[in-house]
């Protein structure tokens, strides 16, 4: 071999697997799996469109929004990566981002302002995401459905509600992402117990708003204990973390780079057991049966059929319990929301 070649070899061996690493978070890529990304020229969608075509777990990338897609699509399929890039823009090419999709990841909404709350976005983004849904029952109705767009406590109850109307409801494959609170609880409880935070775990369980957010500081791995000030400062900083974002950002919108690891994870977890890797957790927002809710996040495990079941809550302190209590009025109202508008909804499109 010459010397450009060696150098050339070399530079690729050192380069290729840092991407890899970060994409691939364990098994083999067995069949790379085809993503769509609704809502993929925002703040959220940008960065996690890229974190998505640096996986090998994907051969297509589709994105999809009401604008700018061409140029976000153009830019991100000059990177040297096998998931192949195709941007839809605008209600008329809907259908065809969404054919064929394993997973559809839904971003596209509006974001919060200082002094707003997530249900204060439910007028906008509820039938944006109504819209999105209807289109994936028609198109890809088999396809896994991961929703961000706010307020998750509402939309996902309406996407089901959707898909139930088409008669194409499978409930293993709505989940609403509610990873950012994981991804927060780690750090959070890392910075507190000068812990390494890629290998600290808290399930978040209950819904993704304020009260509703129920970190289990008692199932805390590896073990911690806390004092009672600083349960309830951890737990304080966790459930307000997304109006921490919003506040400093000053108008210029919510979370969205810390938003686009989280979601990111999220489907490499959901790909990786499409692809049969076994004891896949993440937690998620989905229909709930061992509840008193009718949604409700908890640990789920995930196999190639989409959520295969949910861990349950654990074992609660007293503690998470009254948290639990507090959280109710809030939760029921945010599902019971959902289920009203997406009734209007279809009443409507009929
Ligand atoms: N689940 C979570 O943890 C979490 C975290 C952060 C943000 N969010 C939510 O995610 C949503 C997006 O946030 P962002 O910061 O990316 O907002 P953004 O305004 O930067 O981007 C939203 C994108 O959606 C697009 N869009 C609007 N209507 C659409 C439609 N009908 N079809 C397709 N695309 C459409 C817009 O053109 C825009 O590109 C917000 O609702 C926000 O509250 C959720
Ligand atoms: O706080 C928001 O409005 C965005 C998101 O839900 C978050 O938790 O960061």
């Amino acid at each position: 071999m010459n010397k450009t070649a060696t150098l050339c070899t070399s530079l690729i061996s050192s380069i290729a697997p840092k991407y890899i690493r970060y994409a691939s978070t364990g098994s083999g890529v067995t069949h790379a799996k085809k993503v769509a990304v609704l809502g993929a020229s925002g703040g959220i969608g940008q960065p996690l469109s890229l974190l998505l075509k640096l996986s090998p777990l994907i051969s297509d990338l589709s994105l999809y929004d009401i604008q700018h897609t061409k140029g976000v699509g153009a830019d991100l399929s000059h990177i040297e990566t096998r998931a192949k890039v195709k941007a839809y823009v605008g209600k008329d090419e809907l259908a065809d981002a969404l054919k064929g999709m394993d997973l559809v990841v839904i971003p596209a909404g509006v974001p919060r302002k200082p002094g707003m709350t997530r249900d204060d976005l439910f007028n906008t983004n509820a039938t944006i995401v109504a819209d999105l849904v209807s289109a994936c029952a028609k198109n890809c109705p088999r396809a896994i459905i991961a929703i961000i767009a706010n307020p998750v406590n509402s939309t996902v109850p309406i996407a089901s509600e959707i898909m139930k109307a088409h008669n194409v409801y499978d409930e293993k494959k709505i989940v609403g992402v509610t990873t950012l609170d994981v991804v927060r609880a780690a750090t959070f409880v890392a910075e507190a117990k000068g812990l390494d935070p890629t290998r600290v775990f808290v399930p978040v369980i209950g819904g993704h708003s304020g009260n509703t957010i129920i970190p289990l500081l008692s199932q805390v791995s590896p073990p911690v204990s806390f004092s009672q000030q600083e349960l309830d400062s951890l737990t304080t900083r966790i459930q307000n973390a997304g109006t921490e974002v919003v506040d400093a950002k000053a108008g210029a919108g919510s979370a969205t780079l810390s938003m686009a690891h989280a979601g990111a994870r999220f489907s490499f977890s959901i790909l990786e057991a499409l692809n049969g890797k076994e004891g896949v957790v993440e937690c998620g927002f989905i229909a709930s049966q061992e509840t008193e809710f009718k949604y409700f996040a908890t640990p789920l495990l995930f196999s190639r059929n989409g959520v295969e079941k949910s861990m349950g809550v654990g074992k609660l302190s007293e503690y998470e319990t009254k948290l639990i209590e507090k959280a109710k009025k809030e939760l029921n109202g945010n599902i019971q929301n959902g289920i009203e508008f997406a009734k209007q909804y279809l009443a409507k499109s009929k």
